[in-house]
């Protein structure tokens, strides 16, 4: 399967170390397109794929993946569809770029798709959202959908629910990042090597998060598991309601779905 890519920075890199390291996609398959940065440059270094600067070159891979900032991705697709002479579909990894937007520009019948990936696609434990044109072919849906699957778990959703799905699983990784953040410097606090202190604190949220999903529970039941009557635990959620925890995160949630308005 030969992919091409336009921008190769914190989401397109990762996809990229994914493909290769699921060791179905080889380097020399993967053709880029990098911005006047060095991103992908530097990232050329560790994994050999092709770069070029040649539009006309985009004609020889099964689908374009488009990584670029969200302002630049209908000037990248009006720009590219100059260059292409076949309908290689098109998917634009950008949240807030809504598929009608891209058809705006390549046509109703022109195969497209939505996909919001999240950060560990590099170690191929993703989840991405996708949302296809409505007029794309099955046989495009399922090339897209297997190249994605490479990543981890791929959810075809519709488009109403894309950004809900893009912040919760594309934004997410930042929050439990600096949730994991703030447990480290509290167990630094308590005199924990800083080291030691991130790989619990990281070890102890995949290992929740795996809890949950091999049990299917809910998380209060989890929750109520580890919350013996009249123990510690209860005690730190009980300062953590206090200082608002769940609102938070919440309103982190809902701050971002107010900015795609
Ligand atoms: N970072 C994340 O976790 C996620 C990002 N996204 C989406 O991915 C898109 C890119 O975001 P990031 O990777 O975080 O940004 P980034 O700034 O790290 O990467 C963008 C890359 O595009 C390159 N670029 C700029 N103009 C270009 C052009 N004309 N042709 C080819 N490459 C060009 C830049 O040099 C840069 O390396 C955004 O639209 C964002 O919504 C979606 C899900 C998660
Ligand atoms: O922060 C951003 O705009 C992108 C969208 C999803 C994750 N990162």
């Amino acid at each position: 399967m030969k992919i091409g890519i336009f921008g190769a920075g914190h989401m397109g890199g990762a996809m990229i170390k994914g493909w290769v390291r699921s060791n179905n996609i080889s380097p020399e398959d993967i053709l880029v397109k990098g911005g006047k940065g060095k991103t992908a440059k530097l990232l050329q270094q560790d994994i050999p794929f092709l770069m070029t600067d040649d539009l006309n070159k985009f004609n020889e891979v099964e689908m374009i993946f488009l990584a670029v900032k969200t302002p630049l991705i209908l000037p990248v697709i009006n720009d590219l569809k100059k260059y292409l002479t076949q309908n290689i579909p098109i998917i634009s990894v950008s949240a807030g770029v809504p598929v009608s937007n891209m058809q705006e520009v390549l046509g109703d019948t022109y195969p497209i798709a939505q996909a919001i990936p999240n950060t560990p696609v590099q170690i191929n434990q993703g989840i991405t959202g996708i949302v296809y044109s409505q007029s794309i072919s099955n046989l495009d849906k399922i090339a897209i959908y297997d190249c994605l699957s490479l990543l981890g778990i791929v959810e075809e959703i519709s488009e109403d629910k894309i950004d809900i799905f893009g912040t919760l699983a594309g934004c997410g990784p930042a929050f439990v990042d600096v949730f994991m953040e703030a447990l480290g410097d509290a167990a630094v606090l308590h005199g924990m090597d800083r080291e030691l202190a991130y790989t619990v604190a990281a070890k102890m949220v995949s290992g929740s998060a795996n809890l949950m999903l091999e049990t299917k529970k809910h998380p209060g039941e989890l929750k109520d598991g580890v919350t013996s009557p009249g123990g510690t635990t209860i005690k730190g959620i009980a300062a953590l309601e206090k200082e608002g925890f769940r609102y938070a995160t919440i309103s982190g949630i809902d701050t971002i779905m107010q900015s795609y308005k």
